[in-house]
């Protein structure tokens, strides 16, 4: 098999006790879902401050006091040379009022009743381990954007 190009992207979490904002992915990259807010980590940005920027431009939430990591997920996709090196973070406290963009529609949703049938498909399956506090490593595979041909979850108590 050919080597994969990997590339490196964000994914932040905003909660606010029981609620998590969500944004509904109005165009490109996973159009029409709800995820949490990330995307392509730029030239000379670190991981953290991608994960900042991308909050506050496809939500207008202020990120305060950094952020922490939670997972690490790898995305890989038939027929395709990219490896999405994707690295999960939450918020440790934000300041500012969600405004929809150009890119995201943000809402809040109560953590028990998160819109799992329009998320990403494997979502269901991590978003639990941190919701309780917990960390996670997932590899999943997938055919086109809705079925999972593979998959790798394992909860880790840190990250190497
Ligand atoms: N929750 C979840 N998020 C995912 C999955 N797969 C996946 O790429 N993502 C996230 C990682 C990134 O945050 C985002 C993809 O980034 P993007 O293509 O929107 O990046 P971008 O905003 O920089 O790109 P652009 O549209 O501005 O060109 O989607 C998944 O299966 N579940």
């Amino acid at each position: 098999m050919a080597s994969l190009i990997r590339k490196f992207y964000t994914l932040t979490l905003i909660r606010s006790g029981n609620k998590v904002l969500l944004g509904f992915k109005k165009r490109g990259f996973g159009q029409g879902k709800w995820n949490a807010f990330g995307g392509k980590v730029e030239k000379g940005e670190s991981l953290e401050e991608a994960a900042i920027r991308e909050v506050h431009e496809e939500s207008g939430i202020e990120i305060v006091g950094g952020v922490e990591k939670v997972g690490e997920l790898e995305f890989t996709f038939e027929g395709e040379s990219n490896l999405m090196d994707v690295h999960v973070f939450a918020a440790k406290s934000f300041k500012g009022e969600p405004v929809e963009t150009e890119e995201m529609r943000p809402q809040w949703f109560p953590i028990e009743d998160l819109p799992y049938s329009q998320m990403w498909p494997d979502d269901y399956l991590w978003y639990p381990i941190i919701l309780k506090g917990g960390k996670f490593r997932g590899a999943f595979h997938f055919q086109g954007h809705d079925i999972i041909l593979s998959q790798k979850l394992e909860e880790v108590n840190e990250f190497a």
